[in-house]
């Protein structure tokens, strides 16, 4: 696992030599003193050290449907970190969560995991195993029991053990095995938790993850999460509520730019204004 820490840039990605003076220097230097090229080679070590972030958005843009969503959106993300996704209703949080999960493809720029274009389908094939994705549709099977709602996904990931426990420290311990219909809107959502903890994957894309949790569950959700980070996990979280976590970098997007007019548009208008 690499060290925690990130970086985040609304405009510019730092690069390794932005770290390090030295990088930007040529390596060979004919006059150097001694001292001079064992500073050098420290410094070479160190920025070797310097891990790699595990993803990268790449001044990545979003259109859909004609409309720019997404602008020139850059950002790093090492294990451990969390990434919070804020701004208005409309701003392309949820389009950015989806192109992490690689639902929707960036018009420009590129999304890198390990340094890696996601789109690629080698690279993507092993990337979406990483993933875990809790959206606010939920998923949740209504004729299963609480408990296999959760077990089919572990047994899917090849997992055992974890349905139970996950469930337990959900608050949901002694709805095991009652069918998920019953559940309200906030143990579902506290279900869809569980079934995180029970998969335990690397990276966790959340969409809105408080809505419905009482003061509890949000206690419980930022819990998991300082715990997920605390093994190198990494959380990508969309949200308008506060959900307390450890130095989280915050991505402010800004309000959708201007509908672009469409042909449509325009012929139904009678030509632009
Ligand atoms: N399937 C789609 N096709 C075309 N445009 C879409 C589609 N889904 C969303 N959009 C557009 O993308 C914009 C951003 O939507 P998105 O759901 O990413 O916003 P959001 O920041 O998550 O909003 P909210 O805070 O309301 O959840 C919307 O304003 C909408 O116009």
């Amino acid at each position: 696992m690499f060290p925690s820490g990130s970086n985040i840039s609304s405009s510019t990605l730092f690069s390794a030599s932005c770290l390090n003076p030295v990088a930007s220097r040529p390596y060979s230097s004919s006059a150097q003193s001694p001292l001079a090229q064992h500073k050098l080679y420290i410094s070479l070590m160190t920025l070797r050290k310097t891990p790699l972030p595990r993803l990268v958005l790449d001044n990545v843009s979003c259109m859909r449907n004609a409309q720019q969503i997404l602008r020139h959106v850059n950002a790093t993300v090492h294990d451990g970190s969390a990434l919070v996704l804020s701004g208005t209703n409309g701003s392309g949080k949820t389009t950015l969560l989806r192109m992490l999960a690689g639902f929707n493809k960036p018009t420009a720029g590129q999304v890198l995991w390990n340094g890696h274009d996601i789109t690629k389908s080698g690279v993507f094939h092993q990337y979406k195993l990483q993933l875990n994705w809790l959206a606010l549709k939920d998923g949740i099977k209504d004729k299963f029991t609480v408990r296999d709602n959760v077990l089919w996904f572990e047994l899917l990931e090849g997992k055992e053990g974890n349905s139970l426990p996950a469930l337990e420290l959900m608050g949901l311990g002694k709805l095991v095995n009652e069918k998920a219909r019953m559940l309200s809107m906030g143990q579902r959502k506290r279900l869809q938790l569980a079934r995180l903890l029970a998969m335990d994957r690397p990276i966790w894309l959340l969409d809105e993850p408080s809505v419905a949790l009482d003061g509890e569950g949000v206690k419980l959700l930022e819990y998991i999460i300082h715990e997920h980070r605390k093994k190198g996990g990494i959380v990508i979280c969309a949200t308008h509520l506060p959900i307390a976590m450890e130095d989280p970098m915050v991505l402010r997007l800004p309000p959708r730019f201007p509908r672009r007019m469409t042909l449509v548009d325009m012929l139904d208008r009678g030509g632009p204004d």
